[in-house]
């Protein structure tokens, strides 16, 4: 059920975080639907687009930066929009409560060890930011904690304590980004604690998450996204697929039980691994994965004439490549059923795929981020003929 507030207090203190809150949620769907149309209405009918029942609460990852906070306290919180400003954050209207939880149980822990925040401009001090993921499955709470050095003096107390506060707290991961970028994660880590992952399950398939492997933020929607591209891609069991731009093999694995074989391609290494041990905890034999560019590994296979009947393509924001969807093309599959977070590239694609002779099937948009002006896509082509 919707629930009647559309204020938020962080708003007024300058977080962009949710730029739709003040519209109702059904005005957002139909702003979002209007927006569809506009981008897509030439390549054919536009789905409603599915809307969340309860859209609240339904991030299963947040990221809360350290800052010095009045009297010199450590706080941590979200930047102001345009400013390294830290606006400290107790709660979120779109996060998981178990996240905001867990934050507040590293940020205790973290001034019982004395630890200092780090300074972006003065490139001093050592805690950075801290990234929570959750399970819904387990109820598991993953703690990524980003430092500007390896050394993390007391972490034994520290994790002692996060986990006092916070039984939930399964696994305390430390990533060590000593770099001046505005990506969070570095490329080290360690383990402090756990097994360095949490297991949350998506159609009825279980995945392992760690600190750096993509996961889809809205679990509850995402579960619809997977459903509907995997109806629309008719997969009858007899089907090969290719799951280009997998992740963990989130969308391969759970097309896995109605096709022949899956291919799963991906260019993070510790993602493939999860993949990989993914299709084994799961007890899925007939999918393999590749840690490889998406681009080179289709351009090969299509050089070595290989087939696949279905193809699932979820490129990250920046879209594919002209070099992928010519690939594609000449391998020729059946169908394309190609999965965005940015609907902007994925009209730039749509527009190569077209002139290569792939015509629009399917639109539909699926709302996995309520209350900002982000929206997924599902586009299922076929061959014209
Ligand atoms: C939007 S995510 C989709 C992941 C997965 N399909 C899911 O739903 O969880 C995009 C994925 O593409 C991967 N990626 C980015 N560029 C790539 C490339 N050039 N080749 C292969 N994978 C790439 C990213 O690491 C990320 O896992």
């Amino acid at each position: 059920m919707e629930r009647q507030e559309y204020t938020c207090s962080l708003q007024q203190k300058g977080c962009g975080g949710c730029p739709l809150l003040s519209l109702p949620y059904e005005e957002q769907l139909r702003k979002k639907q209007k927006a569809m149309k506009k981008l897509m209405g030439n390549f054919g009918k536009v789905r409603p687009v599915i809307g969340m029942e309860n859209p609240w609460h339904y991030r299963n990852k947040a990221i809360s930066t350290f800052a010095e906070g009045p009297g010199r306290q450590l706080i941590s919180g979200i930047y102001a929009r345009g400013s390294h400003y830290v606006i400290p954050v107790k709660t979120c209207l779109l996060h998981h409560p178990a996240l905001d939880g867990a934050v507040r149980a590293v940020r205790k822990a973290a001034r019982l060890c004395k630890y200092k925040p780090y300074d972006e401009d003065r490139k001093t001090g050592l805690i950075r930011h801290v990234l929570v993921r959750h399970s819904l499955l387990t109820d598991e709470v993953l703690v990524v904690l980003i430092t500007a050095s390896p050394i993390l003096p007391g972490a034994k107390a520290f994790v002692k304590k996060v986990r006092e506060l916070c039984p939930n707290v399964t696994t305390i991961v430390q990533n060590i980004n000593a770099r001046s970028t505005s990506a969070v994660l570095g490329f080290s880590e360690k383990i402090l604690y756990g097994k360095g992952y949490i297991v949350d399950e998506l159609c009825g398939i279980r995945f392992r998450i760690a600190a750096s492997s993509f996961y889809q933020i809205n679990p509850v929607q995402t579960e619809i996204l997977y459903r509907t591209a995997i109806e629309a891609a008719g997969l009858d069991g007899t089907r090969t697929v290719l799951d280009a731009y997998c992740g963990v093999g989130t969308i391969g694995l759970a097309a896995a039980p109605h096709a022949k074989h899956v291919l799963g391609v991906e260019k993070n290494g510790s993602a493939v691994r999860c993949a990989i041990q993914n299709a084994k905890d799961n007890g899925i034999q007939n999918a393999r994965f590749l840690n490889e560019d998406a681009t080179k590994a289709i351009q090969k296979m299509a050089a070595r004439g290989e087939k696949v009947d279905v193809v699932f393509m979820d490129p990250p924001r920046a879209g594919s490549t002209p070099e992928f969807l010519d690939a594609v093309s000449r391998m020729s599959p059946e169908k394309l059923v190609y999965i965005s977070c940015n609907p902007e590239t994925q009209k730039r694609d749509l527009e190569i795929l077209k002139k290569k002779g792939w015509g629009v099937r399917m639109i539909q948009p699926v709302d996995l981020f309520p209350h900002t002006e982000h929206i997924e896509n599902i586009v299922v082509l076929g061959r014209k003929q």
